[in-house]
C-alpha cells in the first residue's frame, strides 16, 4: 500500500512519518520525501528561479516520483535522487531504495498532483497553525539549512506563505484523514500503525 502525508512546511509530516515507520517496523515501511524530488534549480521555469520560489508544484519532479512509486509498488528497487538545499542542485549521486510492503511519501505538495493522488491508498493531512509552522521553520532553517533569520522571514513572506495559501491548504480537501496540531500523536500513531499492520500482515 502507498500512504501519503501532506501538510504545510513545518506541520510535522516528517515527524509523523518517522513515528509510523518506527511503530510499523522499518522492514515493512519505507518513507520517501517529496523534498528528494526537487528539480535542479537550473531546470526550473525562469519565473520560479528568478523569484526563488521553491513552493510551487512545478518545482517538483512529479513524473519521476510517480514512476518510482509505481516501481516500488511493483516490487522493484529505485534510485532516489538526492537534493542539496544549500545550492538547490540535484546531486550526481542517488540512494538505492528497495521495495517494502508499505510505502509512505510525504511532502507539502503531494496532494496537488492528480496522478500521484491516484496512487495513494490513504491520504493524511497534518493541519498545523501557520504561526507554529513559521516558528518551527525559523528554528530548522537557521540550525539545519544554513539560513539567516532575515532570509527565512523574507522567503516566508514572498513565496512560502502565498504558495501555501494557493496550493497546499486547498489540497487538504483530498485527505481521508486530517490530523490537527493538538491531536494526541501517541494515539494517532497507535491507531494508524495498528491498521497498517493489519493490512499488510
Ligand atoms: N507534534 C509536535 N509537537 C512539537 N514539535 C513538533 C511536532 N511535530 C513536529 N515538531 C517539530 O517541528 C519541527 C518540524 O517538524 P517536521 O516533522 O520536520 O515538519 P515537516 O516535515 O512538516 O516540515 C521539528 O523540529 C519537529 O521536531
Ligand atoms: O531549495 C530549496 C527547496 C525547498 N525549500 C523549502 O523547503 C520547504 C519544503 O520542505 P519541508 O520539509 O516540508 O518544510 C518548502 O517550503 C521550500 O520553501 C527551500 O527553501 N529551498
Amino acid at each position: 500500500m502507498i500512504i501519503g502525508i501532506a501538510g504545510g512546511s513545518g506541520s510535522g509530516k516528517t515527524t509523523l512519518a518517522t513515528r509510523l515507520r518506527d511503530a510499523v517496523g522499518a522492514e515493512r515501511l519505507v518513507a520517501l520525501q517529496q523534498d528528494s524530488y526537487y528539480r535542479d534549480i537550473d531546470t526550473l521555469p525562469e519565473a520560479l528561479r528568478a523569484s526563488g520560489n521553491f513552493d510551487h508544484p512545478d518545482c517538483i519532479d512529479f513524473p519521476l516520483l510517480v514512476q518510482q512509486l509505481e516501481a516500488l509498488r511493483a516490487g522493484h528497487s529505485v534510485p532516489v535522487p538526492q537534493y542539496d538545499f544549500a545550492t538547490h542542485h540535484r546531486l550526481p549521486t542517488t540512494t538505492e531504495q528497495r521495495a517494502h510492503p508499505v510505502i509512505l511519501v510525504e511532502g507539502i505538495l503531494i496532494f496537488t498532483h492528480p496522478a500521484l493522488r491516484e496512487l495513494l491508498d490513504l491520504k493524511i493531512f497534518v493541519d498545523t497553525d501557520d504561526d507554529i509552522r513559521l516558528l518551527r521553520r525559523i528554528r530548522r532553517d537557521t540550525r539545519e539549512r544554513g539560513r539567516s533569520l532575515e532570509s527565512v522571514l523574507d522567503q516566508y513572506a514572498a513565496t512560502v506563505r502565498p504558495m501555501h495559501q494557493q496550493f497546499v491548504a486547498p489540497s487538504q480537501k483530498f485527505a481521508d484523514l486530517i490530523i490537527p496540531e493538538k491531536a494526541n500523536f501517541d494515539l494517532v500513531v497507535e491507531l494508524l500503525s495498528h491498521k497498517i499492520r493489519s493490512l499488510v500482515a
